[in-house]
């Protein structure tokens, strides 16, 4: 790892041999510079308005990257697959935005991964960085190549669910790589299906999606079941200051909405939330407000804990009625919202609807993962020994 300086930087300082200008480069010399020209990264151009490095498909990033394909795009910048030429791989450069608090982010996303990567055993499920550099006042960081996010498979098969199989080895991949991570006091707090990538792209055909409209589509399942997690941008060391507010809406858990703190149990909500969303094809939470969304945990998993009431945050308070229930339906800021929270069922019975086999042990887990206690919830470890996972059906 280290800061890669371009190509063209370097040979302005080295120095060559001055051709006279009557003398022509011979056939080899001319092809040389040729390709070296080729090689070279394109002439310096500025960033668009939202400061994303500007490029075009084929040209190189530095000498070392071709640019192939734009993978993916984040609040941090645009990941982009490239041809090493060094190693003779795909790899996905993530170039982050020439923005100082983007660029301060980036290294210490880079910190997380190389810490990350000096304790792997090869089992970590977490992407492998490969190097890193400033390029043009843009952070790039260079990963190994990973195939679409689990989020891409739900959307391309019309958001129905993954066979329980299936979602059993997604589960505990997840988990071996969050007890990896919790092992060395890391919190990811962005966990997500969009976050978990297959490590492949092939996947198989199969004929049997049913959509909403009844017609009959293509159920495409991924080949193999390997995942690995990415974005390590928002993760934190156990020990460090938090901000107060982490995770993507739907998986937050519920002592980060009121306000009480959080720590490693927040990864296992994130997970609980991931693994019914597999199972049934949509986001367990879909909402985009605190009541609505403590609501509809309530609906799901019965009352919150009234100790947990009692400490919310000052901020947290207008929740409440008498200090201790839910200010619910009556806080609702519409109808659509009082029913879309109506709508949804206990845990249990969502889970016997959308899973043939295993419903008992699944619905245990989730529940053990969606306690909302934190200090109740399942750890990793005590997860990844729950008989759902020691079922072979
Ligand atoms: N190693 C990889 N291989 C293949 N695709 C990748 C890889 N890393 C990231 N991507 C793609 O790029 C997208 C953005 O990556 P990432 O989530 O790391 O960026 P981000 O800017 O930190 O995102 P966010 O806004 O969620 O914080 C991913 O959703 C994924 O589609």
């Amino acid at each position: 790892m280290g800061i890669e300086t371009e190509e063209v930087e370097k040979t302005r300082t080295r120095k060559r041999p001055r051709l006279g200008w009557d003398v022509a480069p011979s056939g080899l010399e001319a092809h040389q510079t040729l390709a070296k020209a080729r090689r070279s990264s394109p002439p310096k151009r500025g960033d668009d308005h939202d400061g994303h490095y500007v490029f075009n498909l084929g040209e190189n990033l530095t000498p070392r990257y071709k640019i192939l394909s734009k993978m993916g795009e984040g609040t941090f910048g645009r990941v982009l697959e490239c041809w090493d030429r060094q190693t003779r791989e795909y790899v996905a450069i993530k170039i982050v935005r020439s923005i100082r608090k983007y660029h301060d982010a980036a290294m210490i996303e880079i910190d997380i991964l190389q810490h990350l990567a000096k304790n792997e055993k090869g089992t970590s499920g977490c992407v492998q960085i490969r190097n890193w550099f400033d390029f043009r006042n843009h952070i790039c960081i260079v990963f190994e190549k990973l195939g679409p996010s689990l989020f891409d498979f739900l959307k391309r098969n019309k958001y129905s669910p993954f066979p329980v199989g299936l979602v059993r080895e997604f589960g505990h991949q997840l988990l071996e790589s969050v007890a990896y991570m919790h092992d060395l006091h890391l919190i990811h707090t962005d966990l997500k299906p969009e976050n978990i990538l297959l490590v492949s792209s092939e996947c198989v055909k199969l004929p049997g999606c049913k959509s909403s409209s009844d017609e009959t589509h293509l159920w495409c399942l991924p080949k193999s079941s390997a995942i690995k997690l990415i974005d390590f941008g928002s993760t934190a060391f156990d020990n460090q200051n938090h901000s107060s507010i982490v995770s993507t809406r739907h998986y937050r858990a519920p002592e980060i909405i009121l306000g009480l703190g959080w720590s490693y149990p927040c990864d296992l909500w994130s997970v609980g939330c991931i693994l019914i969303e597999l199972c049934t094809g949509g986001a367990l939470f879909q909402t985009h407000e605190n009541l609505e969304h403590l609501a509809m945990m309530e609906r799901v998993l019965g009352p919150l804990p009234e100790h947990m009431i009692r400490r919310a945050s000052r901020g947290s308070e207008k929740y409440f009625r008498s200090g201790s229930r839910l200010n619910w339906p009556e806080g609702a800021v519409s109808r659509e919202s009082i029913r879309a929270v109506k709508k949804l069922d206990r845990l249990k019975n969502m889970v016997s609807q959308h899973v043939e086999s295993s419903r008992y042990f699944l619905a245990d887990l989730l529940e053990g993962l969606l306690k909302y206690d934190p200090s109740e919830r399942l750890t990793a470890r005590q997860a990844l020994n729950h008989p759902f996972f020691s079922e072979s059906k």
